[in-house]
């Protein structure tokens, strides 16, 4: 994986590894739990694979033992993390451009690869955006599955609880003479500097520096709050949603997964797995069959991020669990459709919707005529 511009080194520092000795136990494993945190008892012991290392619900996160575990090898909460083994070629298709093919049987749940390429914070991605779109293929993969709003919200409630427990209401980073800045937080109605970094020796130039920098920031932040409202997508119900913060970008840089064909009756499908990072918002994004492929057969996923089949989606609203993330409870279908609309279609901004309406090839008897959902 590439940074794009502005893009940190994923953070380790909040990473927590299990104490299981050999293989992991629910009684004992750290990342067994984090792991029921975000799907319950969807799947029956809370593992997400399975004794021979098959994926049992594709879409959902999974948050694989990383190496600061104790656990071994043979441990079954690491597959991922030993690689592909299923054998696939890449073919050029009649209508498509080239394409993924099976070279052997592939059993149901098995891991197919990962994503890999450039990953891009929100500018950047758009940018590229209009570019590929202009040619009309793009590689751009967003990383916004609905979980991961769901734990950012929880996290900004914390600090805000956390704050107001505190007397803290009101944080605020203003910038200083020299280029310096102050962090004031307003504690029962007072506001206090809690950290002053400003010069003593600011000289005039150094304040008329300041003074342009606070004018920049203010029209920054009017630009960017235009920004945010034209980009933010409607979901299908109609509900809001924030741009999601990274994007992968495997045109420059990828492996074969770039050349996986979008299909609305997919063989596949993207699943968020967390490794060895601690941002919930920086998962890995994988491929893994949701169904047996036979030997030749093209692999597909589905680019919106719908689940493909009436059984699927009955099959969910009976077993959603309950989790913390999972606020609106198994009855509700917003829960029940993983909404990780992570292949390209939060591309359809303002600028660009109308240039990324391609028509879809898959050929699939329920084919909804576009690759990207309006
Ligand atoms: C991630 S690339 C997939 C690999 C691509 N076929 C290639 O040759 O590089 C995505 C692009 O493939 C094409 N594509 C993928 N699935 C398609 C489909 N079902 N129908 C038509 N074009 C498709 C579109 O041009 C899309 O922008």
């Amino acid at each position: 994986m590439w940074l794009g511009r502005d893009v940190e080194p994923p953070s380790r520092k909040g990473l927590e590894g299990c104490d299981c000795e050999g293989k992991c136990s629910k009684k004992t494993c750290k990342c067994w739990k984090k792991q029921i945190e975000y799907t319950g008892s969807y799947v029956p012991d809370g593992f997400m694979y399975d004794a021979r290392g098959l994926l049992r619900a594709p879409g959902l996160p999974v948050f694989e033992c990383n190496s600061l575990c104790n656990c071994g090898e043979e441990c079954r909460n690491r597959v991922v993390a030993q690689g592909r083994k299923c054998k696939v070629m890449i073919k050029k298709t009649t209508k498509k451009g080239w394409g993924v093919f099976a070279c052997e049987r592939i059993r149901a749940g098995t891991f197919i690869g990962i994503y890999s390429g450039e990953l891009l914070g929100h500018e950047e991605s758009e940018e590229r955006a209009v570019k590929y779109d202009a040619f009309g293929r793009t590689y751009l993969f967003d990383i916004d599955w609905w979980y991961i709003d769901n734990a950012m919200e929880k996290k900004e409630k914390a600090v805000a609880e956390a704050a107001a427990a505190a007397g803290i209401s009101r944080i605020q980073t203003r910038p200083q003479g020299g280029g310096q800045t102050v962090t004031i937080a307003t504690v029962n109605r007072v506001p206090t500097k809690m950290m002053v970094e400003a010069h003593p020796d600011a000289s005039d130039a150094d304040r008329k520096v300041e003074r342009k920098q606070r004018k920049e920031k203010k029209e920054e932040r009017v630009n960017r709050k235009d920004d945010s409202e034209s980009d933010s997508d409607s979901d299908s119900d109609g509900e809001r949603r924030k741009p999601s913060k990274y994007t992968i970008d495997a045109y420059h840089a990828g492996n074969f997964t770039r050349f996986l064909n979008h299909s609305c009756d997919p063989n596949a499908a993207l699943t968020p797995v967390y490794i060895d990072v601690d941002d919930i918002e920086r998962p890995l994004l994988t491929i893994f069959s949701k169904r047996e492929i036979s030997y030749g057969e093209e692999i597909t996923f589905s680019y919106s991020g719908d689940l493909d089949t009436d059984e699927e989606e009955q099959q969910h609203t009976r077993s959603q669990p309950a989790t913390p993330n999972n606020k609106r409870g198994p009855k509700s279908k917003k829960n029940v459709k993983p909404k990780h609309q992570s292949a390209d279609s939060p591309k359809q901004d303002k600028k660009s919707k109308a240039l990324v309406h391609v028509a879809c090839q898959c050929g699939a008897a329920k084919c909804k005529g576009t690759i990207w959902r309006e």
